[in-house]
């Protein structure tokens, strides 16, 4: 990639003082928030955190190799060779930096944004499978990792920081993608990692409580998601989930010129004529769903392999995708048929005999663990009972540790709570939480998750389902600040195998 002159970075930044060795024809090599990460001739970028303040690592960054600084404030110590910029915000500058450095390949893309407390992985996954499979190229960026082209790129953030995210941008363009589908998280939102992407279309899942260590109400956390509905461009398209409450919301400031309400039950916010897509189910298993879709006047018959009327909504916000990005029903529905579900969501981990069903499925708060809760109910014969392990993580949103308690108390015939990812928290405390909503309700309670499976997997009786939430796809367990290297779905199977022996 041909290198970007300093002149070309500082063209659109919003700069308040230049100082120091500011040569204008001055290649960049690189540009970073962490000092970590710096190499000779970069650009580092000081940025006030909630841990720490990027402020404190200059002299590092610069002892590096920093070559130019970008910050809030001077630091004590300036070297006449380096060139010190000053901004008002850092974060807002690192993402307009980040995109000038990759040269604007943003703005070469189609980039679909899919926000909403839960299912966006879900909805960008399957939308990124039925992009590729009607012939429209394209990448994705979401919890976990990054699809690039044929390659798989591990992230640690579901929306990474400015950088990262123009380069895999970059590396996407080069390999040949049309388009991106990304999951945009309400942090990211807030914290301006993706300010100054012009969205071809954003799609609004749903919005039910989590999160709310950081945004503190529900209000201020709609207005972060609705940040991205004010990032599409003018001639983009919306997707809504019409059946959530917030839907009218987020969307307040846009009009419906080319908005797309999906509904699968009670809409509670209409669209004009011709851009409302219903469905219904017909026929509901536990690995395949077929539904009926009603667009434009027309009805289609439509089969995925994903379980739950919730399903049903993530599968519809593609469909209108889909018909917004100028495919045709057809195609579209033909590739969603076969599209692979997600890892870790409702993922069936069957022993040996087959007689006893476990379920893995990375339900993380109080609306997705009743969703997911209700579908299996719907789904096992009314005889069988349903056993639910699940915890919550640490140093996140508290409250909606004991809704997640009483979702299961409700919903399940057998509760196991357990640990999580504790993180920095005393996993106790954590339980505590949970079982505050259980109430009454009988419990088992083990710190340990292996344990806590096994017991799930040990109370089963034939025909029973398991459903153990909460961690997914992850493969790891982060207590006080270590991960170690776990997964629900292994500790199933080898449950389920000491069983059966
Ligand atoms: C709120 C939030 O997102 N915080 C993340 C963020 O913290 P921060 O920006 O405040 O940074 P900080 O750690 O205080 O450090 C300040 C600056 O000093 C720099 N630094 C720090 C140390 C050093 O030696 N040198 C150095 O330059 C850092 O790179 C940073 O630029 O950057 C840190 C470093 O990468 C992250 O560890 C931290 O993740 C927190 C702990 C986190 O877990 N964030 C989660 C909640 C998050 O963002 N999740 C959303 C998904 C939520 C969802 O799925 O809905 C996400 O998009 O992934
Ligand atoms: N449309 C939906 N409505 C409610 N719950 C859902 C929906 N789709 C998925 N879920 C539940 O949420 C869980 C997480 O799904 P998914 O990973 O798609 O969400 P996400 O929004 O990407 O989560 P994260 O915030 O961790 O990135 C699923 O395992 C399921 O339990
Ligand atoms: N994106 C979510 C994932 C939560 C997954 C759960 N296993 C946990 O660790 O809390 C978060 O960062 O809050
Ligand atoms: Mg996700």
């Amino acid at each position: 990639m041909e290198r970007i002159k300093l002149y070309m970075l500082l063209e659109r930044l919003e700069v308040l003082t230049v100082t120091g060795g500011c040569e204008s024809e001055m290649e960049i090599q690189q540009i970073t928030s962490d000092s970590r990460e710096i190499v000779k001739g970069g650009l580092f970028i000081a940025v006030r955190g909630f841990e720490t303040d990027g402020h404190r690592f200059i002299e590092d960054a610069v002892g590096k190799g920093a070559v130019i600084v970008v910050c809030q404030e001077l630091p004590g110590t300036i070297h006449e060779a380096v060139c010190y910029v000053v901004v008002r915000d850092s974060r807002r500058s690192m993402a307009q930096l980040a995109k000038r450095f990759y040269h604007d390949v943003a703005d070469t893309l189609h980039i679909i944004g899919v926000t909403g407390t839960n299912g966006k992985t879900t909805t960008a996954r399957l939308m990124v499978a039925m992009m590729n499979d009607c012939g429209i190229r394209t990448g994705y960026i979401g919890t976990g990792l990054a699809l690039v082209g044929e390659e798989t790129v591990l992230l640690g953030k579901t929306t990474p920081e400015a950088e990262v995210l123009h380069r895999l941008f970059s590396m996407m363009a080069e390999r040949g993608c049309k388009a991106v589908v990304m999951e945009v998280s309400s942090h990211a939102l807030v914290l301006q990692r993706t300010h100054g992407i012009g969205f071809t279309g954003a799609v609004f899942t749903n919005l039910t409580q989590d999160h709310l260590d950081f945004h503190h109400t529900m209000e201020r956390y709609a207005e972060a998601k609705q940040l991205l509905m004010d990032a599409v461009d003018p001639e983009g398209f919306v997707v809504v989930n019409a059946d959530d409450p917030w839907a009218a919301f987020m969307v307040k400031k846009r009009g419906n010129a080319d908005l797309y309400c999906c509904t699968v039950g009670h809409k509670q916010f209409a669209c004009r004529e011709g851009m409302d897509i219903r469905a219904r189910i017909i026929k509901a298993e536990m690995q395949r769903t077929e539904v009926e879709i009603e667009a434009g006047g027309r009805k289609y018959e439509c089969g995925f392999r994903l379980p739950g009327l919730y399903n049903v909504m993530n599968l519809l916000e593609v469909f209108a995708a889909g018909i917004a990005m100028g495919l045709q029903p057809e195609p579209v529905i033909d590739c969603l048929a076969t599209a692979s579900p997600v890892e870790g969501r409702m993922e069936i981990i069957s022993g040996a005999t087959g007689e006893f069903s476990a379920v893995v499925d990375y339900a993380h708060t109080p609306d997705a663990l009743v969703k997911v809760i209700e579908t299996l109910n719907e789904l096992k014969p009314p005889d069988r009972a349903l056993i639910v392990v699940f915890g919550c993580g640490g140093n996140r949103d508290r409250d909606k540790r004991p809704k997640m308690g009483s979702a299961a108390a409700k919903g399940a015939d057998r509760v196991i709570i357990t640990s999580d990812n504790p993180r920095d928290e005393d996993p106790d405390d954590i339980m505590d939480d949970i079982a505050e909503g259980v109430s009454s309700a009988s419990f088992h309670r083990f710190g340990s998750r292996a344990e806590a499976i096994r017991c799930g997997v040990n109370l089963m009786k034939k025909g029973d389902i398991l459903l153990v939430a909460g961690k997914g796809h992850e493969n790891y367990q982060e207590v006080a600040g270590v991960r170690r290297h776990f997964s629900d779905r292994e500790t199933i199977t080898a449950a389920l195998v000491a069983r059966n022996a």
